[in-house]
């Protein structure tokens, strides 16, 4: 059986292979928390770890401004936005201040994760080994308010990734226990939920699902009625929309009337302008059925739509003949 070649294998090169599949894109999107797959080997391997037994909440004594700090966090880390105000305060309680010198290891790839961390102060940087015997690849560096060392408790699979301490820096960890308990399953229902949906969105089709998948987390939804004003020209704009369900169209104040510019269907994009530009919204978007949003806000569209920048730039050309008026 598989999993106990995981498990037993001295074959480091097996280990490799393996953590390599578990984290192919398909995996990923059938890895369901709590409901192992047949594909999802090693959630039977390591669900031993991730039974939700008896929940004894743990406190771990903090200074007051550790605490905090800890808030302010978790206010910016998208794996905690489904959490309502009691489920927070459990999690405040349960976080550990990690302090690390630059160079040190906070997680190898390969290794059995039980611990998930935000970053506080400093920069870490994250490593990749996508195939057996190739060099690691730099992904990214971490950066205060970020999270990392979900996907092991999550998924139940080990290490994907090697993050690195670039600088001094402190982390709060969280335990796999409270993890299982306060937050998978809404952040895994969340990721299940929306993950279909961004991959068939043009803007982000080619993005790494693993990024894709930090949008999920941050999404936002809102459901609109029919000829509801979603934006309104001349205000003041912080949110990036996308389209999950009906139509909207694009209108602009013209000598007194509004005169339709633009339509959009399910799967495109709006209020990117104001956010790029920072200027104010320069159109309407009007609902032209009962329609579903989903929906980044400024600091979330900054921090994850960096990768599709450029296409989010040259697409703005859309608006040119509009825009001129
Ligand atoms: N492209 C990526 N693939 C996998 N993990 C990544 C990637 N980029 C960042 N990571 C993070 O690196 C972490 C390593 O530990 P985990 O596998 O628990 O969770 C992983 C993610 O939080």
């Amino acid at each position: 059986m598989i999993q106990k070649k995981v498990l037993s294998s001295s074959d480091e090169s097996s280990e490799d292979e393996h953590v390599e599949e578990l984290m192919d894109k398909q995996k990923l999107v059938q890895a369901k928390a709590n409901k192992p797959t047949r594909t999802s080997v090693s959630a039977e391997v390591y669900g031993q770890f991730n039974k939700k037994g008896q929940y004894q909440a743990k406190k771990v004594n903090k200074s007051e401004d550790a605490i905090k700090r800890i808030k302010q966090r978790m206010t910016q880390a998208f794996m905690f936005s489904a959490l309502d105000e009691h489920e927070l305060a459990i999690v405040i309680d349960a976080m550990e201040e990690r302090k690390f010198k630059a160079g040190d290891f906070v997680i190898k790839q390969g290794d059995d994760g039980d611990v998930l961390y935000v970053v506080d102060q400093g920069q870490l940087d994250c490593f990749k080994v996508f195939k057996k015997g190739e060099p690691e690849k730099h992904l990214k560096v971490y950066q205060p308010g970020e999270s990392f060392g979900e996907l092991a408790l999550l998924y139940n699979v080990p290490r994907a990734a090697t993050i690195k301490a670039k600088t001094e820096a402190i982390c709060f960890s969280l335990d796999r226990e409270t993890f299982n308990h306060i937050v998978k399953d809404a952040a895994a229902k969340k990721r299940e939920k929306y993950e279909e949906f961004l991959s068939k969105v043009e803007l982000l089709k080619d993005m790494d699902p693993y990024e894709r998948l930090q949008i999920a987390d941050a999404l936002k939804v809102q459901k609109f009625n029919k000829n509801d004003y979603i934006i309104r020209q001349g205000e003041q704009g912080n949110t990036f929309y996308f389209i999950q369900k009906g139509d909207c169209i694009a209108t602009k104040a013209e000598n007194g009337a509004e005169k339709e510019v633009y339509s959009y269907k399910v799967g495109d994009y709006f209020g990117e302008l104001a956010l790029i530009k920072h200027e104010p919204r320069a159109a309407n978007i009007v609902a032209k059925s009962e329609v579903i949003v989903v929906y980044l806000d400024s600091d979330s569209f900054r921090r994850l739509i960096g990768p599709v920048d450029e296409i989010l730039k040259r697409n703005m050309s859309r608006y040119e003949k509009y825009l001129k008026k």
